[in-house]
């Protein structure tokens, strides 16, 4: 199953900055090792926003939950989710 997510970030101002590091340190190495897993197929970061589109590919509603409320940057996190099926004009094998 696919969904795109789009993740807005908003670290409030007083956290301090060694907590705020280690946050986001925690979220790359969270965040590379599903998308070397599979899981989480695309992220790209939307121009002059702290926030990006994703693409998860999981088995489940509750998979992709608990994926998105383990993210280190959950707390700080507006997320919001679209369901996504395959177009019928796609010529991509992958789109499933
Ligand atoms: O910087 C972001 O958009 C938040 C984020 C999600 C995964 C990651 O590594 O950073």
């Amino acid at each position: 199953m696919l969904f795109q997510v789009r993740m807005d970030v908003e670290i409030p101002t007083d956290l301090p900055e060694d907590v705020a590091a280690d946050i986001k340190a925690r979220e790359k190495a969270y965040s590379q090792e599903l998308q070397r897993s599979g899981k989480w197929r695309h992220i790209w970061r939307v121009a002059g926003e702290y926030a990006n589109y994703s693409i998860f590919d999981v088995d489940s509603n509750e998979e992709l939950h608990g994926l998105l409320t383990g993210l280190p940057l959950f707390p700080y996190m507006r997320i919001a989710v679209t369901p996504l099926c395959r177009h019928p004009s796609s010529i991509r094998d992958d789109d499933r």
